[in-house]
């Protein structure tokens, strides 16, 4: 239909206005989740010093390169060098330390030569030395100063958010104190007079409230926190009293945008913020602006599969530019698909999918219905499948997102 818009337009329409905020200091063991507004500088060298590789003896390596097991290398063993210690014994020609890895290698040492290429091994290994094979080269078996990030250069570059991988690095470069991109405070509002709270028994006519603790989730694992987490009926008073109230970066709500007679986000911000109708299946329905306290506003639409895929599309871009994170987008990837299925002509198909073997499937058992939640629970990522594609046949090639 030529009123639609298209995904590309309306997603651009969103991040122009999702503008990174502002920064704080953070200590590196709270900064977990957090995105860097700035590169954090490695402070310690990465490897810290020369060090073993191995367990064994740091040698010379002009005495052990001709070593073999009928002419074995036998050298004095002077001292022993366990991790920790600061020790950097004098090694003669002819002499080696005992060494185990992660301890210094001695200045006068070049090789590293593990107990399993001697005779002895650990046995014998504060005496002597019986080296049976050669090293591949001079320097074998040692780990280069600095080789892996040198103090003073980029430990961590700002755009990165900070994860488990991330927090051993900044602890390993000796970083403490980090500047991230506050966190964005977030408010998510489900509507509906047709909702009871997670857990409770609904009458006739009533369904849980599934999509606020859809959103609420969807929003942590973006990084952002949720401040709010509340349910009004299909009352545009009430929805635009709270509103008024709410403080928040983002405030996102479910329901309420499409056509009916009881459509309290549209009748709350009506002439306020836009209503598009998007040509995305399922999503077609949105509501996005900015709010007069400056909160970025998303009217997603009621039905779950909706949620999730307008989530996906439009929400975790914007939660994560606002985060100041270089990327913004997953991965995607073509993988066949197992079986075929239909989609909807004239709009981008974001289809919940399960990875099958080596291919997809769609995740919901009806298809790609807005309204499937159940087949959301099975749901390992979205299928997203241009708006000129009628129909996916088994074997073709899809772009696919995974979520988990
Ligand atoms: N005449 C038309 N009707 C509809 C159109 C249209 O273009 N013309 N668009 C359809 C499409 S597409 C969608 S998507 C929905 C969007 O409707 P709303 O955003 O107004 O959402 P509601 O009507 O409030 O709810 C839709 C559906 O989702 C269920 N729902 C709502 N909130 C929750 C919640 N928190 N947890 C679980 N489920 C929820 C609700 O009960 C409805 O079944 O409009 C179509 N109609
Ligand atoms: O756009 Mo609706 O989300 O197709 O069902």
């Amino acid at each position: 239909m030529s009123d639609l818009i298209s995904v590309a337009e309306h997603r651009t329409r969103v991040l122009n206005a999702a503008r990174p905020l502002e920064s704080e200091e953070l200590a590196v063991a709270d900064s977990v989740g957090s995105t860097l507004a700035a590169d954090a500088i490695s402070r310690l060298d990465i490897p810290a010093f020369d060090n073993s590789a191995m367990d064994g003896f740091a040698v010379r390596h002009a005495d052990v390169a001709e070593a073999s097991r009928d002419a074995p290398a036998v050298l004095r063993v002077v001292a022993d060098v366990a991790a920790g210690s600061a020790a950097d014994p004098a090694l003669s020609p002819g002499e080696a330390a005992r060494i185990m890895t992660g301890a210094r290698v001695p200045t006068s040492a070049d090789t590293v030569v593990p107990f399993e290429q001697t005779i002895g091994g650990l046995g014998d290994s504060l005496t002597e030395a019986a080296v049976s094979v050669p090293p591949r080269a001079r320097g074998a078996h040692i780990r280069r100063v600095a080789e892996d990030i040198a103090a003073g250069r980029v430990a961590l570059s700002a755009g990165a958010v900070v994860g488990a991988l991330q927090l051993s690095a900044l602890i390993a470069a000796g970083v403490r104190e980090v500047s991230a991109v506050r966190r964005p405070r977030v408010a998510v509002v489900s509507t509906g007079s047709e909702l009871v709270p997670p857990g409770t028994d609904p009458a006739p006519g009533q369904i849980p409230d599934s999509n606020s603790a859809l959103l609420a989730e969807l929003v942590a694992d973006s990084g952002a926190r949720v401040t709010l987490r509340t349910s009004v009926g299909d009352d545009p008073a009430a929805l635009r009293a709270l509103l008024n109230e709410v403080d928040a970066d983002v405030v996102i709500t479910s329901g309420g945008v499409s056509a009916g007679a009881y459509e309290p986000v549209k009748q709350a911000l009506a002439g306020r913020i836009r209503f598009d109708r998007i040509a995305m299946q399922p999503g077609k329905p949105q509501g996005f602006g900015v709010l007069d306290s400056g909160a970025l506003f998303f009217g997603l639409p009621g039905n779950p599969v909706s949620v999730a895929a307008s989530y996906e599309m439009f929400v975790r871009p914007a939660l994560l530019r606002v985060q100041g994170r270089a990327d913004i987008d997953r991965p995607r990837f073509a993988l066949p698909a197992t079986t075929g299925w239909r989609t909807p002509a004239g709009r981008l198909q974001v289809l919940p999918i399960v990875v099958d073997g080596s291919g997809v499937r769609p995740a919901t058992a009806g298809g790609s219905g807005s309204h499937l939640v159940g087949g959301l629970g099975r749901a390992e990522g979205y299928a997203v499948v241009p708006a000129d594609v009628a129909e996916v046949a088994s074997g073709d090639l899809v772009d696919v997102m995974l979520v988990s």
